[in-house]
């Protein structure tokens, strides 16, 4: 039996990408909108209506707008309008009991780039009890240029961009409000993110004073124990040895996520989290959640 995917916003930078991984599938049929009619609304609903899952690739704004085209049709969202939404599943199936729900919903919002580095790092010591829920969490971040879509690609390939710099540098960033949900925050984090001179790929890192946490053991062990005990047959995310240079490029063009956890065994310790935000930060994670909802394989299309 095939499924019919629609993809709303094929043509931009995920859903693109998303395209790549389906097209070559003999379980997934695309229904698709010639892109000269991609902001056609009649040419939209009927692709919904033929289709059994829709995945949103579109800005804010146009998914709000999108789910109101889209009648029954299972959606998952791409986008940040439904991420902390109660009556949507948040799309990040590493989290415990997750996959259940996301294999029964109508309506998921796929997790965001810096927030999946972020959530993975922080819930499983949140959950473990090692990091208090109110911690003066401090998280930081470097993308590619590709996580802003066709504006920032254009800056950048252009030359009319930096070749590094920070931005959202008032705390305003917008994927704070699902990291501490998700995360198991009760404290708004400071997240300082950045974009890099390179298109794709990503590092998000979580710095603690580890001797400022409750319990005996001020070193790193127990934070990468803690770790490695929740990825524990995961089939994308892994907790690897940390080498002496983090390269944000190193799980491009796959679905992996690399956890690493370095620490002087004085307390200071640093986890960070390396990415492709085209992979398993937005088209990656998307065909995992359709590979749930629709009951295939889990890692069917992905790497
Ligand atoms: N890039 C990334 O790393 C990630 C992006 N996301 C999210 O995915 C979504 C898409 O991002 P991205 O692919 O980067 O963005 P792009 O700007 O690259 O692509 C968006 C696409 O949507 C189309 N579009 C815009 N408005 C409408 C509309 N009203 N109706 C139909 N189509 C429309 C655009 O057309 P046009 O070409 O005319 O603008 C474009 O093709 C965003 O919500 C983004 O936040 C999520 C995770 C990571
Ligand atoms: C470099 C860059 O601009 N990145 C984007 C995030 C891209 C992304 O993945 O955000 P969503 O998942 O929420 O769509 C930003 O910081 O707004």
């Amino acid at each position: 039996m095939t499924t019919a995917v629609f993809i709303d916003g094929e043509a931009g930078t995920t859903g693109l990408r998303i395209r790549d991984r389906l097209g070559a599938r003999d379980d997934i049929r695309i229904v698709s909108v010639p892109e000269e009619h991609r902001k056609d609304r009649t040419a939209r609903r009927d692709a919904y209506a033929q289709a059994d899952v829709a995945i949103l690739c579109l800005p804010d704004d146009a998914a709000v707008e999108a789910v109101r085209m889209a009648g029954n049709t299972r959606l998952i969202d791409a986008s940040t309008a439904h991420r902390i939404d109660p009556t949507w599943v948040y799309g990040m199936p590493e989290l415990p009991g997750q996959r259940d729900r996301i294999r029964d919903a109508r309506r998921v919002a796929n997790v965001g780039c810096y927030a999946t580095g972020s959530i993975a790092m922080l819930r499983p010591l949140t959950d473990a009890g090692i990091l208090p829920a109110d911690h003066g969490v401090v998280l930081t971040g470097v993308s590619g240029y590709t996580g802003g879509g066709k504006a920032l690609i254009a800056e950048h390939e252009g030359g009319a961009a930096p070749g590094f710099y920070l931005y959202a540098v008032h705390q305003s960033h917008k994927h704070v409000p699902e990291i501490m949900r998700h995360g198991g925050l009760t404290r708004k984090p400071l997240f300082q993110p950045a974009v890099g001179a390179f298109a794709q790929g990503m590092i998000v890192q979580l710095h603690l004073h580890a001797d400022m946490l409750p319990g005996e053991v001020a070193g790193h062990a127990r934070i990468e124990a803690c770790l490695r005990d929740f990825y524990a047959g995961d089939p994308f995310v892994t907790v690897a040895q940390p080498g002496d240079r983090i390269d944000p490029q190193a799980a491009n063009d796959t679905n992996r996520m690399i956890l690493t956890v370095q620490g002087d065994g004085e307390g200071r310790v640093t986890v960070a989290a390396v990415l492709d935000n085209l992979g398993k930060g937005a088209s990656g994670t998307a065909v995992q959640n359709l590979n749930v909802m629709i009951g295939a394989k889990e890692t069917a299309g992905l790497t």
